[in-house]
């Protein structure tokens, strides 16, 4: 065994990592990457990137039932090649991880395969050898949770980590969980012509805690495929395919999509050496604007810390903990705006305050509902609602939940408001160009406005014309 010495470990090669390389490696070539599994990280291989190649074959071929509506004849000739949509899927997911690649393999003998094990806050073993470093940075991500129990269907089960292998797709898939795995990869199965059952253990859909919302998206999503809710499912082997069994739902699938969360990867990594208490999941204390574990020479970033699961979220980690692994004393960050989007369609997203961490009595709530709104009928997008949400006293945004037509650019739009202190009335001093669908979010802030004792002198005041082509 020997002890290598370095100034910074980084343990983990996906986006948490990589981000803290780019700047560590800014101050030292003293610095090692290691990595356990395939390199090209989570979010290229596995994740954003080959769900989003699906999502848009998926979005493509449905997109034929609006046709007849449009008065375009004969669309119901159109037919899928699935092997194909894979195949696409695959080379769009070999490209993307070919650039990270790229990445690592410059590091050359700064980059390291294998599994990393702490022997305390300063050291790491990985095989026979031991490195020391001054500080270390932990960037280990997160795996899919497959119950115990569930490893005996053997291939019938699936996790996004063994999807995009596919060649082609089953005839019936049952996706449990409906968080936004499930409801990405569900709506996709769905829209690609899979008999799609998808089972939640509770009424809560991609974490959307506005009732509203939540009611409306519920009817949505309802009528693309079957969603079971509110019981835990059992499943087992039949001889043709998966039994499963929820309440008073008894079903066959061919195949089923395990989707009930991620967890943390922690396995055999040796937190226990650090000599700080882990709490019951096996996480030790963090900040999270420095990302340092309790006052150590250690850094926690990106899924690992099971904070924010998201890939913007994990880049911004593995930076702070890249700049505080240099700094003589850590510095706080201040952290962005929640911003999350589910990329279904209505499209979900949320943004700052969610419904439930409001205090609903001292808050004004705004609302649109896409059912009617101008540019939205003209394009068939014409369903969804926005609820945004205000304080008070001065109309000040706090939040928004939504589930609508264009969500994820309206959610940059509010999140940047939200970012930079803005009240309703600031937004409708803005222009609106028409027709455009923020005009349904120009709605919504009129209706905060209305509801507010704060009136201004502006353009901010301009009335609606109550008419379904200006809405
Ligand atoms: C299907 C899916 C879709 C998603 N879609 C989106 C999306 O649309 N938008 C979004 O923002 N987020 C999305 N995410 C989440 C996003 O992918 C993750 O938040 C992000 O990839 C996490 O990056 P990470 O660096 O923490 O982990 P990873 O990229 O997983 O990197 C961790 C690395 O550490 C390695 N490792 C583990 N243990 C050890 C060890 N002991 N020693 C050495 N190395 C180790 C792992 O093998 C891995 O290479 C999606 C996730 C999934 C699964
Ligand atoms: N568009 C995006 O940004 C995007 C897309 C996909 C994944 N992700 C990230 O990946 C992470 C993992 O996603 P996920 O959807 O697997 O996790 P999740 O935690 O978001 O959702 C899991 C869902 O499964 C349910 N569940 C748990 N146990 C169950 C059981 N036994 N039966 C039925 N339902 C059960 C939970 O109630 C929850 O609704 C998320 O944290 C998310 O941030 C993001």
């Amino acid at each position: 065994m020997t002890a290598r010495k370095q100034d910074v470990i980084i343990i983990g090669a996906g986006s948490a990592g990589l981000a803290a390389v780019r700047q560590v490696s800014k101050q030292t070539d003293r610095f090692i990457l290691i990595n356990d599994g395939p390199y090209g990280t989570t979010c290229a291989r596995v994740g954003c990137m080959p769900s989003k190649a699906l999502i848009e074959a998926a979005n493509a071929f449905h997109a034929r039932k609006k046709a007849e509506a449009f008065g375009i004849r004969g669309s119901e000739h159109l037919e899928i090649d699935i092997p194909a949509v894979m195949r696409r899927v695959r080379e769009l997911r070999d490209r993307f991880v070919g650039g990270v690649l790229k990445s690592t393999k410059e590091l050359g003998e700064r980059s390291l395969a294998g599994h990393a094990h702490l022997l305390g806050p300063n050291q790491v073993q990985v095989g026979d050898e031991i490195f020391h470093a001054q500080r270390i940075i932990l960037a280990t991500g997160s795996s899919p949770v497959v119950p115990g129990p569930w490893q005996a269907l053997g291939n019938r089960l699936l996790t996004t980590d063994t999807f995009f292998e596919l060649e082609t797709l089953p005839k019936r898939m049952a996706v449990i969980g409906l968080g936004a795995i499930g409801v990405e990869m569900a709506q996709a199965l769905a829209r690609l012509g899979v008999e799609v059952h998808a089972f939640g253990i509770n009424d809560q859909i991609a974490g959307v805690s506005d009732p509203v919302v939540a009611t409306t998206l519920r009817k949505s999503l309802d009528e693309e495929f079957e969603i079971h809710t509110g019981h835990e499912v059992e499943l087992s082997n039949t001889t043709k395919g998966v039994r499963i069994q929820a309440g008073s739902v008894d079903i066959e699938v061919d195949q089923v999509l395990a989707a009930i969360g991620r967890k943390p990867n922690l396995e055999n990594l040796g937190l226990d050496t650090l000599g700080v208490s882990l709490n019951s999941r096996g996480m030790p204390p963090f900040n999270r604007t420095t990302m340092q574990i309790a006052n150590l020479p250690v850094f926690i970033a990106g899924d690992m810390n099971a904070d924010v699961s998201l890939l913007h979220e994990a880049a911004d980690e593995g930076f702070i903990a890249g700049m505080n692994a240099m700094a003589k004393e850590p510095t706080c960050f201040q952290r962005r705006t929640p911003l999350s989007i589910v990329f279904s369609d209505p499209g979900i997203a949320a943004i700052g305050q969610r419904y439930a961490e409001l205090n609903t009595d001292d808050c004004l709530i705004g609302r649109v509902d896409f059912a009617s709104q101008g540019r939205a009928l003209t394009a068939q997008r014409n369903k969804g609602v926005l609820r945004i949400y205000a304080t008070a006293d001065d109309a000040r945004l706090l939040g928004a939940e939504m589930c609508s037509p264009a969500a994820e650019h309206m959610a940059h739009l509010l999140a940047l408001a939200i970012s930079r202190n803005l009240t309703a009335h600031d937004l409708l001093a803005m222009p609106f160009y028409h027709p455009v669908l923020e005009e349904g979010l120009r709605t919504a802030l009129r209706d905060i406005a209305k509801k507010s004792l704060v009136k201004r002198l502006d353009l901010s005041n301009c009335n609606s014309y109550q008419t379904e082509a200006f809405n």
